[in-house]
């Protein structure tokens, strides 16, 4: 049997599914490679892997996607790796730089910026300072493990699936496993099990990831973000997909 391409998301955040699939047998059927989210929707968009672990606000430019999993990465409510850090208030901000990681989570922040906030800066993609400028006015979108540590660092931070919350009072989903084609439910059902066995196993991976003073990692992987992907996550997601078109 040819060995299913798949991309997951190379941040903290994913490393209970790797557990998971590294400690099943699965892992003999699978061609595993790991990339920043907005390649990970690349490679499912190009063909180059047939599932991805991608941001779901990705799935607009995908002809054909099937959700193949109960699992996704989500939060209900403050995640603590997706903000917009900014030195004013995000009403005042007049430019807002986007991540080039992200997908999800850029859309996001154009959500909430237009229909939360009601406000219009100027969008910024590939900004030559991005997260360096030293503009009182300039803020920006940051995603993952780069962001871990630094909401000391801002003098005004939005937690966006926290900003999400208050907004429509739903969950959120940043990314899930998603297909550019069927996949056989034998198949899914072992993908699955697999993904479940490295989330009961979170503590064991607890031990073995390398620890920091100033992001609190055991509160992240199994409170701030939530795996399951639930009829109301599934509501939700298709509410973003909306906001994202009315953009
Ligand atoms: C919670 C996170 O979710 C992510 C955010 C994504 C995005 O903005 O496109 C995509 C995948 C996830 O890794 C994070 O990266 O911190």
């Amino acid at each position: 049997m040819n060995k299913i391409k798949i991309s997951a998301v190379s941040y903290t955040n994913t490393k209970p599914f790797l557990y998971g699939l590294q400690h099943s047998a699965i892992k003999e059927n699978i061609d595993l490679s790991l990339d920043m989210p907005s390649d990970c929707a690349q490679k499912l968009i190009d063909n180059k892997v047939d599932i991805g672990l991608i941001p779901v606000a990705a799935t607009l430019n995908l002809p054909e996607w099937h959700i193949i999993s109960n699992y996704c990465i989500g939060a209900e409510g403050p995640v603590n790796s997706v903000f917009i850090f900014s030195n004013c208030p995000i009403e005042e901000a007049t430019t807002i730089q986007l991540d080039p990681e992200s997908r999800s989570s850029n859309n996001l922040a154009k959500v909430l910026l237009k229909n939360f906030w009601k406000v219009t800066p100027e969008l910024v993609t590939g900004a030559a300072d991005y997260a360096s400028s030293t503009d009182p006015k300039t803020a920006f979108v940051q995603i993952g493990d780069r962001t871990f540590g630094k909401t000391e660092q801002y003098q005004y931070v939005y937690d966006l699936s926290g900003e999400w919350k208050k907004f429509t009072g739903l969950p959120f989903v940043f990314a899930a496993w998603i297909a550019n084609k069927p996949i056989p439910e034998a198949f899914t059902k072992e993908f699955d099990q697999a993904l479940r066995h490295g989330l009961a196993h979170r503590s064991d991976l607890l031990k073995v990831l390398p620890q920091r003073a100033d992001f609190d990692m055991e509160d992240y992987l199994m409170h701030k973000l939530d795996f399951n992907l639930t009829e109301e996550k599934r509501k939700a997601l298709y509410l973003f997909l909306d906001y994202i078109k009315a953009l």
